[in-house]
């Protein structure tokens, strides 16, 4: 498995006391998946992409990145927020990492390149403020990129776009990861966007169990509702609502 996390358990101190946020975690994701992670609100999913990537550490628990114990840096990780630097060009925005790695003259040659890919080769040089919401995104997902790694934890990274601008991000990351054949673990709010983007759904309940679901929909996928895909995102909604796993009917 490229992504592997077994028996996984995490808590907080809280008032002095210990607060349990993850119980007994398993999952994986095979080289190529796109697997996207889906529950209510609180239930521990963006805390379970900083475990992943190894920015918080697991109380009890293994997680690996294709075989070796996952730290900082073994996989690539783009936050809810996009994080770009306002006084930094795009260009500038997409070598952060590279420059604090001394690797900035290697890794324009490949950021040009991203950029001509995705038909934004002309906001190389502007700002963050002078680009759209929908193009703040696209070029944080490139600096996670850029990054080189095989695997990307994404948080949510259209959940503040509107519904036509989500709709265009769905389509342009389907395409990148057909075509870059990266291994992805999103989370979403989004029953609709993760019915599109994914080879398989994880649930995650208050309980802390996990239900998985797979979308045998053939690639590439309807921008619009079909019948299969509106069926898929009923099931997955009444999934969420439950309180805990009952098994699929
Ligand atoms: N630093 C922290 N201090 C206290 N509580 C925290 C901290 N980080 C997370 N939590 C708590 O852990 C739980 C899980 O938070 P997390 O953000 O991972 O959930 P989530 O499923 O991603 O939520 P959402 O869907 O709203 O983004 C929540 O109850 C949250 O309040």
């Amino acid at each position: 498995m490229t992504f592997m996390m077994k028996n996984v358990s995490y808590s907080i101190k809280n008032n002095g006391e210990r607060k349990s946020i993850l119980r007994n975690i398993n999952l994986e994701a095979a080289a190529g998946e796109f697997v996207s992670i889906i529950g209510k609100s609180g239930t521990g999913k963006s805390t379970l992409l900083k475990l992943a990537c190894g920015l918080e550490k697991p109380d009890e628990g293994e997680i690996m990145i294709q075989n070796m114990p996952s730290v900082p840096g073994s996989a690539g990780y783009m936050p809810q927020k996009d994080l770009l630097l306002p006084w930094r060009t795009v260009m500038d925005n997409l070598l952060l990492s590279p420059e604090l790695q001394k690797e900035k003259k290697e890794k324009k040659k490949e950021a040009e390149a991203l950029l001509e890919r995705v038909g934004l080769s002309a906001c190389q040089e502007a700002y963050p403020h002078e680009l759209s919401g929908g193009m703040r995104q696209r070029i944080a997902f490139l600096r996670t990129l850029l990054t080189g790694k095989d695997v990307l934890f994404l948080d949510e990274p259209f959940g503040a776009l509107d519904a036509m601008t989500k709709k265009d991000m769905h389509q342009w990351m389907a395409a990148l990861w057909r075509e870059l054949n990266k291994t992805i673990v999103l989370v979403t709010h989004d029953l609709h966007e993760a019915v599109f983007l994914s080879d398989r759904i994880i649930v995650l309940h208050p309980s802390g169990e996990t239900e998985e679901i797979m979308v045998q929909l053939p690639r590439p996928r309807e921008a619009f509702l079909t019948p299969e895909i509106t069926g898929l995102i009923n099931t997955l909604e009444s999934r969420i609502t439950h309180e805990s796993y009952q098994g699929i009917s």
